[in-house]
């Protein structure tokens, strides 16, 4: 499945250290190796403060790695500085969970998607309406949202703006930290399924940050498992559940499951069809948590007191359906 002439990005013993107190450091991520393919989705778990976003952030060259090596197509990129690393970075995008926040509010929808492209020397400021038409499109968005403001973009549309300009340096790996975090659960499918497809078409290698272990498991096609900076295992995506050996990563998928007994037990007094996402009562981990499992729902209707308790996890995270 990951052949070795498909590899393109690989970090070997990334150890990042940053400075604690006066002498004392605290170290994010100890001696991660981890591999990126071409066309393949490596999905990053783990609870808040593991490391995740400083590893990824190496693989952007936002960080320097305290110690090991990053390889790009075999070739050492960890010292790069000046102009080569400029070129680097053209490689690999980012696409962050809060786009909003990372675009100039007073900048026009086409001169955001275009500037990587203009600073790069890439095309004339005179050519930025007809490229930022071209990416609207690839994004599945309205061309005419070009003139347009951010403020004007709904969250989903403005993650299809970061999508968008991510894609202009044709970069070979996208890095999406959280980056559907903050949509609510159908519009973080469609962002999902546009990522898919597009990775289908230019071959990109993806790494996907998300604490929703369910939709990782269902995007990606290995998942590493971290813990205190540490790499615990990597796993298939669709077999996560069942090659699962480490202990943190089974406390990771209980997690859902206990969800999904709370869940299961409150639903467990309903009678007759599955209500529809709408009727779900607010903050409710079905919605927030399990986007696969509500689009199962609500097109499958299945009868909740069949399945039983722990619905939520059976439906998917753990047999892989
Ligand atoms: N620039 C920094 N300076 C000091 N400490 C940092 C810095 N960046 C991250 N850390 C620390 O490194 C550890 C790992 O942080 P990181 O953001 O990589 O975790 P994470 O797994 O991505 O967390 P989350 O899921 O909450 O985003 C944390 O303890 C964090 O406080």
């Amino acid at each position: 499945m990951f052949k070795e002439e498909n590899l393109i990005l690989s970090a070997k013993q990334v150890t990042k250290k940053f400075a604690a107190s006066k002498d004392r450091s605290l170290v994010a991520c100890d001696k991660v190796s981890l591999n990126f393919y071409k066309g393949k989705t490596l999905g990053l778990v783990g609870e808040s403060g593991c490391g995740k976003s400083t590893f990824m952030r190496m693989m952007v060259q936002l960080e320097k790695p305290t110690a090991g090596n990053i390889f790009f197509h075999g070739k050492e990129v960890t010292e790069l500085r000046g102009e080569a690393l400029r070129q680097h970075r053209r490689r690999i995008q980012m696409v962050f969970q809060d786009p909003a926040s990372a675009f100039n509010p007073k900048m026009k929808i086409k001169d955001i998607i275009c500037e990587p492209l203009i600073n790069y020397g890439l095309i004339k400021r005179r050519e930025r309406d007809q490229v930022a038409r071209k990416y609207l499109q690839m994004v599945e968005l309205d061309p005419e949202l070009a003139d347009r403001y951010p403020h004007n973009l709904s969250g989903g549309q403005q993650q299809r703006i970061g999508i968008a300009r991510a894609l202009t340096l044709e970069p070979e790996v996208i890095i999406c930290d959280e980056s559907t975090s903050a949509l609510d659960v159908s519009v973080q499918k469609s962002i999902v399924d546009l990522l898919h497809k597009l990775q289908q078409e230019k071959h990109i290698s993806i790494g996907f940050i998300c604490h929703d272990i369910a939709l990782v498991s269902q995007v990606s096609d290995h998942i590493a498992v971290m813990y205190l900076g540490n790499v615990v295992e990597v796993l298939e995506g669709k077999q996560m559940a069942e090659q699962i050996c480490h202990p943190y990563s089974k406390t990771l998928m209980d997690s859902i499951f206990h969800l999904g007994m709370d869940y299961g037990k409150k639903m467990a007094g309903l009678e007759g069809e599955m209500p529809s996402a709408l009727e779900l009562p607010p903050g409710c981990p079905f919605q927030s948590r399990c986007s696969v499992c509500v689009e199962k729902c609500q097109t499958e209707k299945p009868d909740l007191k069949k399945l039983g308790e722990g619905h939520y996890v059976a439906c998917h995270a753990v047999r892989g359906a």
